[in-house]
């Protein structure tokens, strides 16, 4: 058994012996899909506390861990509870997470162990960490002295241990001049201590802010110097500078020698986020999110359990970090859909931080232009305090926003682009600006059709039409992977030459771009290619530098950039988020995702336009749009919510039963909704057939409940499932308490 240090300080004996018959036993939660901790017999007497990583045997296999409970004695047969293996060399998981992990898998009606997994994804931090070796100078000079060698013995003449690659880098060297010189008895390998993150420094270079600015972070300050439970919601303009002014209540945490977690939405895309954060604090923030790799991955978790990693910035997942001292998170862009998690634990991290918060009693900032109507309903009933930033800073004036009605203004046939949004383009450039053309569709056509029998090629598993991309020349499905090669010949008919692509992606908008504006360089970006980061991060740096004239992207360019010559902004369609029947977000979403990607517009200069293509310019969403009227609009939208006791004034869970035959996911789910019990104030509504009725061979049906505020969703949710007849074959049942996807 190991007892490493972090054992060491915690471990207590205990003097209590139990009596025949009887053991003394401690919970282990292990991180699978189980609810419940299982029992096992301390090692040699001595029980861990609770919080630390342990190796348990659980079947025929050996598993990792957490000691979930006090000791105590148990009225069982020693020869009945397996012991614990070992006792692990890792920082014991701290009190907050493991109540968080209670919370959210209480919430969301998950397993804990599932919850627990997430908390535990970085294997690697579980294992030892291997020694790592350096050189330092040594001996005499070697017999063959030659420049290079000379070099590398300059720089080590201080005496310092650095990494072999290192000292191969400060001295302008091959790392095999350092092994010649070590094996020549000049250096000499010794064992390195474990490298520490860099500390960012809060008084490093704090910018000028302008007095809205001041006074605003002035408030976020004082709530982290307060300390305890608290959430701001710092909303402000597009281009206020929210950034700048949370920055500073991050440097106030930072100075109380306390952790900061910040969230965002896009963390692989945000390089500019990072490098403002250097220049702030000096040095990056560590960085959280799918992309790393392993040994990476491995590393933060521990710095950040032992406290040494004071900033992360990182995606939803960041927020099951094992933080030892956490004294502020930061969710930037609360707003955005992508923090709720669609998978395995079905959680939204906006309101995980604020229960973070709340757990750990720590002030929590939101921050977003287009708050969520969730947060600006707290805020208006005094839950959240509201922080306000109302012009943009440099004192550019907000994008002035119109609609083209395409009823009287369309596109020729077979293009996207009207002859006023064409005329705004030409415009910008001849003033030297940049314009963005906005189209929330991935690939070159949604659809491929057959002008000879009518066919539309859709996916063999999935209710939905395949997407054209023709870069790639391939149809792809959006919602399985599924690709096929770009056929000829009708799969349907077998006719060829037939073939029509249908509706634009935001290729094909590149397409007549090119076409409209040959010699004028232009850049996509798509989350297509987000499967190539250092690419997108190229592309971002290409239209921030100017180089690229005419960007067409998706709602990846909606997300907090700053392009400082990007004048014009145009949507290609206006409506096509609108459209989505049965989400209670649609307005509120096409909204946020319309002021995001036109306060792209006009940032350090006045004089932003935001163009948007409609055929409904009379819609409520269009007007508010247009007149800059968020307020009445949010007015608008709270009441029919309220009307309706849809969130946040009512409660939502969906439930989607699948299966791999339609009657039997149909069957199944008529027999859930005819066992869910009786309860006056609560609403059931369906089954009724998914609008993605297929998705990867799984057909679907969903049920929607609804209840009050007030209600205890999840118990009436525990009682109905305890009732509910067994899942038989391929049956399975999903449970997503706050959905936000309603396909
Ligand atoms: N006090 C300041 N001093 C210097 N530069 C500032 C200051 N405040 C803001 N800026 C600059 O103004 C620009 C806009 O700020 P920022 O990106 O933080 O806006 P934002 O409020 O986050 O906007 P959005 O919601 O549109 O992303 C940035 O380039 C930022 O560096
Ligand atoms: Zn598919």
């Amino acid at each position: 058994m190991v007892t490493g240090p972090y054992q060491a300080a915690q471990a207590r004996l205990d003097l209590e012996e139990p009596q025949e018959g009887q053991v003394r036993a401690v919970p282990v939660l292990v991180p699978l899909a189980l609810e419940e901790a299982y029992d096992y017999q301390p090692p040699e007497g001595e029980a861990p506390p609770p919080g630390t990583f342990v190796r348990v045997p659980l079947g025929s296999a050996r598993r990792i861990g957490v000691v979930w409970g006090a000791a105590r004695t148990a009225d069982v047969a020693p020869k009945k509870l397996k012991s614990i293996i070992e006792v692990l060399d890792v920082p014991a998981l701290p009190a907050v997470s493991r109540r968080l992990v209670d919370w959210v898998a209480n919430y969301t009606l998950s397993p804990r162990g599932m919850v627990l997994k997430m908390m535990m994804s970085a294997p690697r931090a579980f294992e030892p960490e291997g020694p790592r070796f350096g050189y330092r100078a040594a001996g005499p000079p070697p017999d063959r002295m030659t420049p290079a060698r000379e070099k590398v013995l300059n720089v080590a003449a201080d005496g310092a241990v650095r990494a072999k690659a290192e000292l191969a880098r400060e001295a302008g060297v091959s790392a095999a001049v350092i092994e010649g010189l070590a094996a020549a008895g000049s250096l000499i390998r010794v064992e390195m201590p474990p490298p520490r993150p860099a500390l960012p420094d809060p008084e490093h270079a704090p910018p000028e802010l302008a007095p809205e600015q001041a006074e605003a972070a002035g408030k976020l300050i004082d709530a982290v110097r307060r300390g305890g439970f608290s959430v701001c919601l710092l909303d402000g303009v597009t281009g206020a500078g929210k950034t700048e002014v949370y920055f500073e209540a991050v440097a106030a945490a930072l100075a109380r020698g306390q952790q900061v977690l910040i969230l965002l939405p896009e963390i692989a895309l945000t390089s500019q986020f990072l490098d403002r954060f250097a220049k702030r604090f000096g040095c990056r923030p560590m960085e959280w999110h799918s992309a790393m790799g392993a040994a990476e991955r491995g590393r933060i978790w521990r710095a950040v359990a032992k406290g040494e990693a004071r900033a992360v910035a990182g995606a939803r997942s960041a927020l099951f970090l094992p933080f030892a001292d956490l004294g502020l998170t930061v969710v930037d862009e609360e707003h955005e859909q992508s923090f709720k998690q669609e998978d395995y634990v079905r959680y939204q991290a906006r309101d995980v931080a604020v229960v973070r918060g709340k757990l750990g009693k720590h002030p929590v900032i939101l921050s977003s232009a287009t708050p969520s109507i969730e947060s600006v309903v707290n805020a208006r009933q005094g839950r959240y305090e509201h922080v306000r930033l109302t012009s943009r800073y440099a004192g550019a004036a907000l994008p002035d926003i119109r609609a083209i009605d395409l009823r009287a203004d369309p596109p020729e046939r077979g293009r996207w682009l009207s002859p006023a949004l064409v005329s705004a383009v030409r415009d910008t450039l001849a003033a030297d600006k940049q314009a963005l053309l906005f189209l929330n569709r991935r690939g070159y056509a949604p659809l491929t059709l057959c002008r000879a029998c009518g066919y539309r090629i859709e996916c063999p598993q999935c209710s939905a039409t395949l997407v054209e991309h023709r870069a790639r020349g391939k149809l792809t499905c959006h919602h399985c992977g599924f690709v096929l090669p770009r056929p000829g010949d009708c799969p349907a008919c077998g006719v060829s030459g037939k073939l029509v692509p249908c509706g634009p992606g935001v290729e094909r908008v590149a397409e007549e771009v090119a076409e409209r504006f040959p010699d004028v360089p232009a850049a996509i970006l798509s989350s297509d290619f987000t499967t190539n980061l250092s690419e997108v991060r190229e592309t971002i740096a290409r239209i921030s530098s100017g180089k690229a004239r005419i960007v067409i992207g998706t709602q990846l360019v909606a997300k907090g950039h700053h392009f400082p010559g990007l004048a014009l902004v145009g949507v290609v369609d206006g409506d096509l988020s609108l459209a989505q029947g049965g989400d209670p977000r649609a307005a509120e979403r096409t909204f946020q995702l319309m002021q995001q990607v036109i306060g792209r517009a006009g940032r350090e200069e006045s004089g932003g336009v935001g163009l948007i293509q409609t055929h409904a310019p009379d819609h409520p969403v269009m007007r508010a749009l247009i007149s800059g009227d968020r307020d009445t609009f949010l007015a608008r939208e709270i009441a029919a919510r309220e009307a309706a006791v849809l969130p946040p004034f009512g409660r939502l869970a969906a439930i989607i039963v699948s299966a791999g035959a339609k009657p039997e996911a149909e069957r199944y789910a008529q027999a859930l909704a005819k066992a869910a019990p009786p309860a006056a104030r609560i609403e059931v509504m369906g089954p009724a057939e998914a609008p993605l009725v297929l998705i990867r061979g799984r057909y679907r049906y969903r049920l929607l409940v609804k209840a009050p505020r007030n209600v205890d969703l999840q118990a009436f949710l525990r009682a109905w499932m305890d009732r509910a007849p067994l899942a038989k074959g391929s049956v399975r049942v999903i449970i997503d308490v706050d959905p936000y996807s309603f396909l």
